[in-house]
């Protein structure tokens, strides 16, 4: 089991948050976050909206299929880690991008009447908590606090709502078969909410053979943060982008994760606090709608 350390973000000692931060993101990439300011209402509201959903009739749930990466994503449309040969991993999702910008695909309002309103709020709350934290997590870099703010990376952030769920034992074979296969996420950080199921997985050195699972409990009120591949790419590596995945579940799960992207103009380089000449960056300034653009495409096959 994971001992992973706990951050309070509504601690007055900024600084001493800051140092917590900077060492769970060293030592884990994962960290749980409690006094987020997310009600928690809300957050039951949520998982009863994201089971409604799933619980529609198939046709309903494809006539809202994944565009422009909004929308419904069925079971096995997905493989989070492409170099497995199996079909997909077992669980379906449904995604709500950036609420300005009118590309998010809802469901009917007399099937689901509440679910608009809900989503919607939720996604403030959560991008207003992980605007909270990247400025901790610039304080923790040694930044000014409004970094991530200044360079632009949280003007129209690319910020992602995806809801999961797991079915359950569906009898499948002995392929290689998981909820969510294992992977990193891609953007900056990512806040997930569970419903307590177990099957989080966390795998702390990618490159140690065979590599070692940890599972991650829930715990109640808290979110579960990781740190993305872009702020490892920001930070040369200093901040880890942990390997995780989720087991093929034999009990149904839910979850709800939020992805916070930077603006998808933002330009991803490494940080200058975190190279010298003896450590000089390992990844080139990329475009972050440009990184993202090619992750998804390896994601989805296509
Ligand atoms: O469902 C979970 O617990 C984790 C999901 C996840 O890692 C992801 O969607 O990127
Ligand atoms: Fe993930």
């Amino acid at each position: 089991m994971a001992e992973l350390p706990v951050i309070d973000l509504s601690s007055p000692d900024r600084f001493s948050t800051a140092n917590s931060v900077r060492q769970a993101c060293v030592e884990h990439g994962f960290f749980y976050l409690v006094n987020h300011g997310v009600d928690e209402e809300l957050v039951k509201k949520v998982f009863e909206q994201s089971s409604n959903f799933f619980s529609l009739p198939i046709e309903d749930k494809m006539k809202l299929a994944r565009k422009n990466h909004r929308g419904y994503a069925a079971l096995y449309a997905e493989k989070l880690d492409p170099t497995l040969s199996s079909k997909g991993d077992s669980k379906e999702s449904f995604y709500i991008g950036p609420l300005a910008d009118d590309l998010n695909q809802w469901p009917l309002q007399e099937d689901l009447p509440s679910w608009k309103g809900t989503m919607e709020t939720y996604y403030q709350q959560v991008l207003s908590a992980g605007t909270k934290l990247l400025s901790v997590i610039a304080l923790s870099l040694k930044l000014d606090e409004d970094f991530f703010e200044k360079m632009g990376a949280l003007n129209e952030p690319y910020a992602f709502i995806r809801l999961l769920h797991y079915p359950g034992d569906l009898g499948s074979s002995s392929e290689d078969i998981y909820g969510a296969s294992a992977h990193s996420d891609y953007g900056m950080i990512t806040l997930l909410a569970t419903d307590g199921v177990p099957g989080l997985q966390i795998c702390r050195d990618k490159s140690k053979q065979p590599q070692v699972w940890e599972d991650v409990p829930s715990m109640t009120g808290a979110f579960v943060v990781n740190i993305g591949d872009m702020i490892e790419r920001w930070t040369n590596c200093l901040f880890r982008s942990t390997l995780h995945r989720v087991l093929p579940p034999r009990q149904e799960r839910y979850s709800v994760a939020f992805f916070m992207d930077p603006n998808k103009d933002c330009i991803v380089e490494c940080l200058e606090s975190c190279c010298s000449e003896a450590c000089p960056p390992r990844f080139p300034p990329i475009k972050s709608s440009d990184y993202l653009q090619e992750r998804l495409r390896l994601t989805y096959g296509s």
